[in-house]
């Protein structure tokens, strides 16, 4: 573990060719030798539809995905290939689809020439998760998977993973993907950097390039079949940019859509067809107010960062999008809620968007292993900048900036943002800013700046604090402690990534003591150094932890469903297994995964 600035700097250091154009082939089977197979039927060839299937898609499967066609059937497909003409894929007058095919960038080509990015991904430090505690709880949990050659996510996706060279799924990946193969809503909770993203988009793409779908009803609307929702536009973009790299070469079409960028070229890249939306709240809203989308067709719903889209600030976009437009109902549609941090009011409010949902929660790190290092140094107010400065100057000292470590220093306003930087700048220390007051543009030049290690020292507010991956963000530092424990838990977790280690610091004083108690028990439960002063604070606060107090467990969250306040609340939803493992190795708590006892949880 390090245990220095130095350390943790040092530790931190440490195909393509198209298919021929032609009459229209489905997206799944685009990149493969020709086959003199007949073409597959044109229509949706999946389970009878349910009564509860209003959308006539068919309805819940538990136990396989719920609109797949037969496994492995890539002649199925999009309303099958050849059976619809010649004209290209959805939303498609001219063919224009077949045409973006051809033109589909090689999302890897930049991968080599980004300055930082080190030789694989496999010399990231997996065994730091091999112990991690992973807690699952629903009826008939699907068991996990060791290795990626377990899950069959079709050739074209395995082929990306290895450009990807990801080796082995992460701890969530191998439980949640499966769980999301067997077509089951997830309540997801893992902990920051830990793979997230790819474990809700492998079981998206596979299902779509396995599934038969009915055409699209009608032109100029776009009728994604899965889409992924997410709190900002950085981090939409970021999704959209993975998803990308995912579904290279597979014929899945991943658009993305934002607010402050022009609306008019979204549009356009929508026309041409998309199988899978990425978007912000606002922007989706504008666009089905429009009516240039429909969620109609949508079979997969993805919230990342959930908690956040679910909290108050987001939620009545989420209600209007989910509940209130024209997407099928929970149990038609297979909903994934992810994030790092699952309070218990928001796992409430979610049961409105699931169906008979699994909780899985993949705890922090044990101790030995812990990747971040988390600090609490005590700064009064007036004497902030000059303690960041002195933090910066060892930072300098060590070599650090020579070696491109990049310092994320979160504050809680837009104007003490732009403040800060200005005063960073005019000390010599070479820092930008991004906020919500920014343009688009400026966010966008900021984060590439910072990206690039041309300005290494990026200040923000919580617009960067969610999912944001910047690979080499060395050191956090929290200038302004959030109020809410899980702003902090998300902040620090820009630090500390795909089992890499970081450093985290953060400035306490008298202003912050409402979080003490919450911030000295998750150190102490990330077994970290908690100072004398910060338990005596956290003692003497008697009521600011306990709104932020997780129950001192090792997860970022537990089923909620558990408590036994949630029976007594009159909810009928029946949650019967709880299955509890450490290590993969000796997955004893799936011996006997479907319907059995299950192991008795830690927590119970
Ligand atoms: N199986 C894998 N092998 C190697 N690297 C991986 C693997 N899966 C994901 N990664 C890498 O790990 C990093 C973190 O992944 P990701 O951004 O999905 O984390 P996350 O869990 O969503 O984090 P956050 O909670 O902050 O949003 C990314 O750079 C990603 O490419």
């Amino acid at each position: 573990m390090p245990t220095s600035w130095a350390d943790s700097v040092s530790a931190a250091e440490n195909l393509a060719a198209g298919p021929p154009r032609s009459s229209y082939v489905p997206p799944h089977l685009r990149n493969r030798p020709p086959s003199t197979d007949p073409p597959a039927q044109a229509s949706y060839a999946g389970p009878a539809a349910s009564a509860q299937d209003q959308s006539g898609y068919g309805g819940p499967n538990v136990g396989g995905s719920r609109w797949s066609g037969p496994k492995n059937d890539f002649r199925s497909g999009y309303g099958g290939g050849g059976g619809r003409g010649s004209g290209g894929g959805w939303n498609n007058r001219t063919g224009g689809w077949d045409r973006g095919r051809d033109r589909e960038a090689n999302p890897f080509a930049d991968d080599d020439a980004e300055p930082f990015v080190e030789p694989e991904n496999s010399g990231i430090n997996f065994d730091a998760y091999e112990d991690i505690p992973v807690e699952t709880s629903g009826d008939n949990v699907p068991p996990p998977v060791n290795t990626f050659v377990e899950i069959d996510l079709g050739e074209a996706v395995n082929l990306n993973i290895r450009r990807c060279k990801y080796v082995k799924p992460t701890p969530v990946q191998k439980h949640a993907i499966p769980i999301a193969l067997a077509g089951r809503d997830l309540m997801a909770c893992a902990q920051t950097g830990s793979g997230k993203t790819a474990a809700f988009c492998f079981p998206i793409i596979s299902g779509i390039m396995r599934g038969q779908f009915p055409r699209p009803p009608r032109p100029r609307v776009a009728f994604p079949l899965a889409l992924i929702l997410s709190p900002t536009r950085e981090l939409s973009c970021q999704i959209h940019d993975e998803a990308k790299k995912f579904a290279y070469q597979t014929g899945v079409r991943v658009v993305v859509a934002y607010g402050g960028a022009p609306i008019n070229q979204q549009l356009r890249e929508l026309e041409r067809g998309v199988h899978i939306l990425v978007a912000t709240p606002g922007r989706l809203v504008d666009l089905l107010e429009r009516a240039r989308v429909s969620l109609q067709m949508i079979r997969y719903l993805a919230l990342d960062e959930a908690d956040r889209m679910l909290d108050m600030g987001f939620e009545p976009q989420i209600r209007k999008i989910v509940q209130q437009m024209d997407m099928p109902p929970p149990g038609v549609r297979q909903t994934m809620l992810f994030s790092a941090t699952f309070p218990k009011e928001i796992q409430r409010l979610a049961l409105d968007f699931l169906s008979s949902y699994i909780f899985l929660a993949v705890g922090r790190v044990g101790s030995s292993t812990d990747l971040i290092v988390q600090r609490v140094e005590y700064v009064q107010e007036t004497d902030k900048r000059s303690h960041l400065m002195d933090l910066l100057h060892a930072q300098r000292a060590n070599g650090s900036h020579g070696k491109q470590a990049l310092t994320l220093v979160f504050v809680e306003t837009k104007k003490g943002a732009d403040s800060l930087e200005h005063w960073l700048c005019m000390n010599g220390f070479p820092a930008t800013a991004i906020h919500g007051d920014r343009t688009q543009q400026e966010r966008e030049y900021a984060l590439r700046s910072f990206k690039t290690g041309n300005t290494p020292i990026l200040v923000a507010t919580d617009v960067a604090a969610r999912g944001l991956d910047i690979p080499h963000v060395a050191h956090v530092v929290n200038f302004d402690i959030p109020n809410d424990i899980d702003d902090y838990v998300h902040r620090i977790g820009r630090t500390g990534r795909a089992g890499k280690s970081g450093l985290a610091t953060a400035f306490f004083n008298e202003n912050n003591s409402s979080v003490a108690r919450s911030l000295a028990d998750l150190m102490q439960e990330a077994n970290q150094e908690v100072p004398a002063w910060l338990s005596r604070y956290a003692a003497r606060s008697s009521h600011g932890g306990s709104k932020n107090r997780r129950g001192g467990n090792r997860f970022g969250g537990r089923d909620f469903r558990k408590d036994s306040s949630f029976n007594r609340g009159g909810i009928t939803d029946y949650y019967g297994v709880a299955n509890m493992s450490s290590g993969y190795g000796a997955p004893g708590g799936y011996a006997a995964p479907y319907g059995g006892a299950g192991v008795t949880s830690a927590w119970d």
